[in-house]
């Protein structure tokens, strides 16, 4: 229609869905070239047949040009759904441009496949809507929840009418703007968010270089961050508390040495602790940071009446002169150890008396087999050396296709420490069943520590301590994703290997005549500096 080809490019263009014919008809270049012209952003594609797949796919990667995302139309209810889409994106070398648009019936759903894929427009046909008391149509509970999820994706949808024998008169005669209300209205529901929650849904999918705090300096906004996740104080509080309990007996004012201070939420906390099972303490806070140690002298003179003495330097090295009894720390990131805790708490453990112990006393990193187009292609659209470095990621659209298995641990004070720090090296395989037809993209990575006793932290989505929100988990991608059918076992390698005052990981992914290769051998693209 004529007036179809008026698009008020600037306010309406990136809303719009432009729909084509077949990539094998003779039109569907020029039809993407004028997607393109128009500014729409994307373009809906009819429904491929299974006979033609290899000619179909060969012809969208061909044409593709520069320009719009082109979405694929998948019947979710159709038998091999998710394999059809995955042959179609195989044979287009995984192209970022190549996204989901997914028609779902009122058959079943299996959304943890469907997560890991980048749906960008879900198409919800009159005939899957039953009607409610009074005949207003609604979703069954299963496709609430699933419309719901991809809204927090911020999917597109799409009512068509469409009858069926199942679908009661009443539904049937409403109009579509009915339903298109009532998909409004599931928007309406979704849970309204805290500040944290929005704040943290702004990383989702976003990857981000883990920190690195031996290397460098942190900023003033970094520890601040920090600072605002209570539930994770509050851990250490009751962690020093308890130890100071069980000291209590000793009758004796107890050391206590805050390495790693940052701008004090330790020390505070351990002051806290001392009050509160009154328990004498003496108090050190090591920092070697300069800007940080400027705030914590600022925070003795002006907040903890100068109970405390503030030691500028490196834990590794500086010494304080008495021998603490209990050695506080916080020096884990996503993977637990990967910012070194371990090489920190070595040096530092000499600050200990004899039968001096070590908050955390022990943590332990985590890796399960993740599935997410999302990530993969946001990580290959960096230099390809990326595919060979670990984010930290708010997981959103992905799937963790097992549960997470052990790949290692560190306690301390340690007994032999050497100077080529090999005592540090770990290594793990890890065997991992598939349940579903799946594409491994990479490994997320959590930790678990324990503080003291039985007070712990944990990132691990099972053991997770509720409301803590310092941590995201760690996307360690693969340049060459991995396919698996349901029912097959993945093998996962992982190394934690240091020289050269560096340390890095190494992984990879093997599963049935198929093998991720090794990545970032000899700390070849990522390490961590000591
Ligand atoms: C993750 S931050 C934690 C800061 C603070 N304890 C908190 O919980 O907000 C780690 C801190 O340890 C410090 N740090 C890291 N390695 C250190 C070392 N070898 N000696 C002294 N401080 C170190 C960093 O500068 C940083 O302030």
């Amino acid at each position: 229609m004529p007036h179809d080809l008026v698009i008020n490019t600037s306010q309406n263009a990136y809303r719009l869905i432009g729909k084509t014919q077949l990539p094998t008809s003779g039109t569907f270049e020029r039809e993407l070239a004028y997607a393109a012209y128009t500014g729409l952003s994307s373009v809906l594609l009819p429904e491929i047949s299974e006979s033609d797949v290899e000619d179909y796919a060969r012809m969208l990667l061909a044409q593709l040009g520069s320009h719009s995302n082109v979405l694929v139309r998948v019947r979710a209810e159709a038998d091999g759904a998710w394999t059809l889409w995955n042959r179609v994106r195989m044979l287009c070398n995984h192209d970022p441009r190549l996204q989901v648009a997914l028609e779902l019936s009122s058959g079943p759903l299996d959304m943890r496949q469907w997560i890991a894929e980048p749906v960008q427009l879900v198409m919800l046909p009159t005939c899957m809507f039953i009607g409610n008391k009074t005949g207003y149509p609604v979703l069954r509970k299963e496709h609430q929840d699933a419309v719901k999820r991809w809204m927090q994706l911020n999917v597109a949808f799409v009512v068509s009418h469409v009858g069926s024998a199942e679908i009661s008169r009443e539904v049937f005669y409403r109009s579509t703007s009915d339903f298109a209300t009532y998909v409004r209205h599931l928007w309406g529901t979704l849970e309204t968010q805290d500040e944290y929650a929005m704040a943290s849904d702004a990383y989702h999918d976003v990857l981000q270089a883990p920190l690195q705090p031996l290397m460098d300096h942190l900023e003033s906004v970094t520890y601040e961050v920090f600072e605002q996740d209570t539930p994770k104080y509050a851990q250490y509080e009751e962690a020093v508390y308890q130890a100071l309990v069980d000291r209590q007996q000793w009758g004796r004012e107890i050391v206590v040495a805050v390495v790693g201070a940052g701008r004090g939420p330790l020390v505070t906390r351990a002051l806290a602790a001392a009050k509160r099972s009154s328990v004498a303490v003496k108090v050190f806070a090591v920092e070697k940071n300069p800007s940080a140690l400027t705030e914590l002298q600022r925070k003795n003179a002006k907040v903890w009446g100068n109970a405390v003495t503030v030691v500028f330097g490196d834990m590794r090295t500086q010494a304080t002169g008495v021998a603490a009894d209990i050695l506080v720390s916080e020096l884990l990131g996503s993977f637990g150890d990967n910012e070194l805790s371990p090489e920190c708490l070595d040096g530092a453990q000499r600050l200990l008396a004899e039968d001096g112990i070590s908050i955390p006393a022990q943590y332990t990193a985590f890796v399960a087999p993740l599935s997410s187009c999302t990530l993969y292609n946001k990580a290959k659209a960096y230099e390809d050396t990326q595919m060979e470095t670990p984010f930290v990621v708010n997981f959103n659209a992905a799937s963790v296709l097992a549960a997470p298995k052990m790949a290692w641990s560190f306690g301390h004070p340690v007994g032999e420490i050497s100077a080529s720090n090999k005592h540090n090296d770990r290594k793990c395989q890890a065997k991992f069943c598939i349940s579903q037809d799946s594409v491994i993209h990479g490994l997320a990575g959590y930790f678990e520590a324990t503080l003291y006793g039985n007070v712990s932290l944990s990132i691990r989505p099972a053991t997770h301590t509720p409301g803590m929100h310092s941590w995201f988990p760690m996307y360690f991608p693969i340049k060459k994703p991995v396919q698996i059918r349901a029912g097959e076992c993945v093998s996962v390698s992982m190394w934690r290997r240091s020289g050269n005052s560096r340390v890095w990981y190494e992984w990879a992914v093997v599963a049935d005549g198929m093998s991720s290769g090794i990545h970032n051998i000899n700390g070849h693209e990522y390490w961590i500096g000591q």
